[in-house]
Formats: structure tokens, sequence, C-alpha cells
């Protein structure tokens, strides 16, 4: 018999006797009474030194599932798969993987700084009530789990090693819960699952700048208790920018992949105003990534703010004389300053872990306003393709590591400028009967294609600026 299982049997034993006890000790005299109660207590705990909670896993008047039970049940299901002989399966959150938990009146053991605990699962089954004429027959079915400790550890077991339990359960549910993609039409949010293949691993970017980024957000993901020290809200923005095709969307899904957060993918130029801004804002869950992308395509938020908004005055005054409703007037009216006092203060109002990114193909074009430093806490340039970056290209589609070809890439890379996204195009395995070489030389004759194109650009901007030279001050 397992020591959890002999426990078990003591301890109903005992609640046996101190039920029957209750229920008798009014024929007894009051001296009887208490020297029975007293010596009892110390029998009690000589032969059962154990001290046992229960989690049900439904609690409440309005029976919602216990959050501490779904944790312990996280928590316990690595220990049942390797512990329990019954186990029950089925398939996780994420439509991935099978989760597996222990079966009833199965037991497990567990350690927590050398002190040994058990964990058993059970069920009550109540009488069904009379007056239901059907019933599901499960639904009288009341499940618990049952720690069972030393009371010499009672203080360890109450304090650290439960709190160790419910916050790795949690981190345990975060890691395997279905991922979702936001996106906005309006003011509403509508989800699709996110199941993005990018990780970092897969990123191609300098090695140092990718472990410093990788840092950065797992620092932040672990700060929550940094950030309520300081009083500042649980938030970080990143700006991301650089030329088409060089990994800013592909490095916001390895983002969230590394987290393990949700996207919410925000539309601007569906945004009517501010309200409805600061409304899908608030909507936004903890543990996300809001994401605005082409900052510098979305309404009023350029350096040519100004210009926009004048013409803008001019069609609402226009359409104010034409008698349109109040509402469509106030269109299109998303403001820097609406997003930047979002950005700033609103936010602490909704709870923390988010991050915001901002991504751009032109950071020159952004007002200086959003792109000053504070405001974004990270700017990360993603940049024209270098040679660690090919090589990492090249181990992910070619799944090699040298050549004798890469001496004259590294050499042509130097001089030439092409996106991650055109190197991955020609290093992308056509069938499996065409060799590493043959997408080599395919790369290689696009680079000196490139670098060809850009000489002669070169040449004639030369040949332009001396034509433009000599008109202009040939008579001097
Ligand atoms: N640094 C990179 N590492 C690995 N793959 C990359 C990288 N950059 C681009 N790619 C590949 O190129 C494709 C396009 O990249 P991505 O959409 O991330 O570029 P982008 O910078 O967001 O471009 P845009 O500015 O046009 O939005 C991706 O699907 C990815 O396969
Ligand atoms: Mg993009």
């Amino acid at each position: 018999m397992k020591p959890g299982d002999m426990f078990a049997r003591i301890g109903s034993i005992v609640a046996s006797v101190m039920f029957l006890w209750a229920m008798f000790k009014q024929f007894f005299p009051y001296q009887l009474r208490n020297q029975i109660e007293k010596h009892s207590q110390r029998l009690v705990s000589l032969v059962y030194p154990y001290i046992q909670i229960t989690f049900h896993e439904f609690a409440g008047e309005r029976l919602m599932r216990s959050e501490a039970y779904s944790a312990i049940e996280n928590y316990l299901s690595s220990k049942a798969a390797t512990q329990a002989k019954r186990l029950k399966a089925d398939i996780g959150k994420n439509n991935q993987s099978l989760v597996l938990s222990m079966d009833d009146h199965e037991e497990v053991a567990d350690e927590f700084n050398g002190v040994k605990l058990w964990w058993a699962c059970g069920k009550h089954i109540s009488k069904p009530q009379s007056n239901v004429s059907f019933h599901h027959p499960m639904s009288d079915e009341k499940r618990y789990y049952k720690l069972t400790f030393h009371k010499r550890n009672r203080d360890m077991m109450l304090g650290t090693y439960l709190d160790y339990v419910m916050k790795e359960g949690k981190a345990i549910r975060v890691k395997n819960r279905q991922r979702r993609l936001y996106t906005n039409s309006g003011s509403y949010w509508s989800h699709v699952v996110f199941e993005h293949p990018a990780t970092f691993q897969t990123l191609a970017l300098d090695p140092e700048e990718k472990g410093m980024i990788i840092e950065d957000l797992i620092t932040f993901s672990k700060a929550g208790q940094f950030y309520a020290r300081i009083g500042r809200a649980w938030k970080r923005g990143y700006l991301l920018y650089g030329p088409p095709g060089t990994g800013k969307s592909t490095m916001i899904a390895a983002m969230a992949n590394l987290l393990g957060y949700d996207l919410y993918d925000l539309e601007l130029t569906a945004v009517k105003d501010n309200t409805e801004l600061r409304k899908l804002l608030i909507e936004t869950s903890s543990k996300s990534i809001i994401v605005i992308e082409d900052i510098d395509c979305s309404l009023d938020l350029t350096g040519q703010r100004s210009k926009k908004k004048e013409e803008e005055q001019k069609q609402d005054q226009r359409q104010k004389q034409q008698g349109v409703q109040e509402r469509e007037v106030r269109s299109n009216q998303v403001t820097l300053s609406g997003l930047l006092n979002f950005i700033d203060g609103l936010w602490s109002a909704c709870g923390g872990e988010r991050l915001i990114v901002f991504t751009t193909n032109y950071v020159e074009k952004l007002d200086p306003a959003l792109v000053r430093k504070g405001r974004m806490d990270k700017h990360i340039e993603l940049s024209y393709c270098g040679y660690e970056a090919f090589k990492l290209l090249a181990k992910n589609y070619l799944n090699i590591e040298s050549h004798h070809l890469f001496g004259s890439i590294c050499e042509l890379l130097k001089e030439t400028k092409i996106t991650p996204a055109e190197v991955s195009e020609h290093l992308m395995p056509k069938n499996a009967s065409v060799k590493a070489e043959f997408h080599l030389r395919s790369l290689i004759q696009a680079l000196e294609l490139a670098r060809e194109e850009s000489r002669l650009k070169a040449e004639e901007d030369a040949t332009k600026q001396d034509s433009h030279y000599t008109q202009n001050y040939s008579s001097d």
C-alpha cells in the first residue's frame, strides 16, 4: 500500500471515530468528556501526524470551476505521466498535444525542498435530487485533489509550496493554451487561432543583436514585481524599422511565440476616432503584443499630420454645409496625441504585461514625438542581409553550415543590398533532387546582378550631377 493510501485510510478511520464521538459525547459527564477529548487529541496526532487539504473542482455559490483545482491539475500532469498507473488523456487547448492527468483514486508523490508529500485525486458522488426528472449521469460527481503532508512542514506547505504549485500550474496553462491573433474591423476585435511558425532560431539576424533582443523580452516578461515596485505600468514599446522584406513582421511572430503572448494586429485606418481607439486598446488582454504595422501609412501619425488636418477640416466644413450627420464628420480622427496619451497614461488603467510594437519602412518620416527616446523603449533596425544572417538562412533552408561558395557570397554581401526575404527565395528548395550548389549559384547570380545595377545607378547619378553642375556653374 502506498504511504498516501495508508494515511488516507487512517484519516478516514479517525474521521469516523470523531464523528461518533461528536454524536455521543453529550451522554458523558462534563469532566470525563474533557479528559477524553484532551487525550484523544494527543492520540490522534501520535497515530496520524499528517495534515490533509482538499481542493474541490467546483467552488463558491455559482459553482465556478476552481482556479486552484485547474492549476493543480496542470501542475500534476507531468508527475501523473511518470508516476500514475491509470491516466486520463484529452486533447489540449492548442489542439496539438495530448494532456494527461491522473485518473480517479490515483496518487502521486512530490518533493519540495527535500520534503515529501502526496497528491491524491478522487470524487464524491452525491445522491441525485428527486425533483430533477432528467440529469446527466456525471453531474453529481464532485472531483477533488487531496494534499497530504507531515504536520511539522505545515508552514512551508501552506506558504511557499502552495504558492509554487499555483504559479507553476498557471504558467503551464499559459504555455498550453491556444493563442489568438486578433484583428479589428472598426471598434471590434475578431480572432483566429495564432499558429505562426516563426521563432528567433529561424530569424536571420546578427547573433549578438538577436541575443540582446531575446534577453530584453525575457527580462520584461519576468519583471512584473519590478514594475509594481517602481509604480510603472508593466508594458514595453518597440519600434521595428527597415526596408520591406527584412523580417519585421516575422520578428513580431517570433516575439509572440517566445513569450507565449496573443497578438492584436491593430489596423488604425479602420478606427474612427480616439474614443474607438481607447475602447479597442482597453479590451486587449494581458500577455499580449499590440502591433501597429506601417505606422507611417496610418492616419495622422506622420510629420505631415498638420497638413492632413487642414485638409480634413476643410472637408468637414464642406460636409457640415451639406448637412451630414455629426458622427460621420468625426470620422478618421485618430490622432497622434490620442495614441500617445494611451501609451503614456491610460495604459496603466488596464493591467499589465503588454508589448506595443510599431513597424515602419521609413523611420525618418515618423513624427519625432513618436520616436523620441523614452516613448518607445527599444528601437530595432532590421536591415539588409549580412553574412551571419545568410549563414543562418542557408542552415535553415538547405541544412548546410559551410560550402566552398560561402566565401564569394560573403564578399558579394558586403557590396550589395539584398533583403533576407530575397535571399530566402533563392534558397527555398524546389525539389529534393536539386543540390545546394544550385541554390547558392542562383543567389550569387542575383547578387552580381544587384551589384551591377547599383554600379550603373551610381554612374547615372554621377552623370546627372555633372550635367547639373555644368548647366548651373559653367558660365562662371
Ligand atoms: N530576417 C529574416 N529571417 C528569416 N526570414 C526572413 C527574414 N526577413 C524576411 N524573411 C522572410 O521573408 C518574408 C517576408 O518577411 P517579413 O514579412 O517579415 O518582412 P517585413 O520586414 O515585415 O516587410 P514589410 O516591411 O514589407 O512588412 C518572410 O516570410 C520570411 O520568410
Ligand atoms: Mg511586415
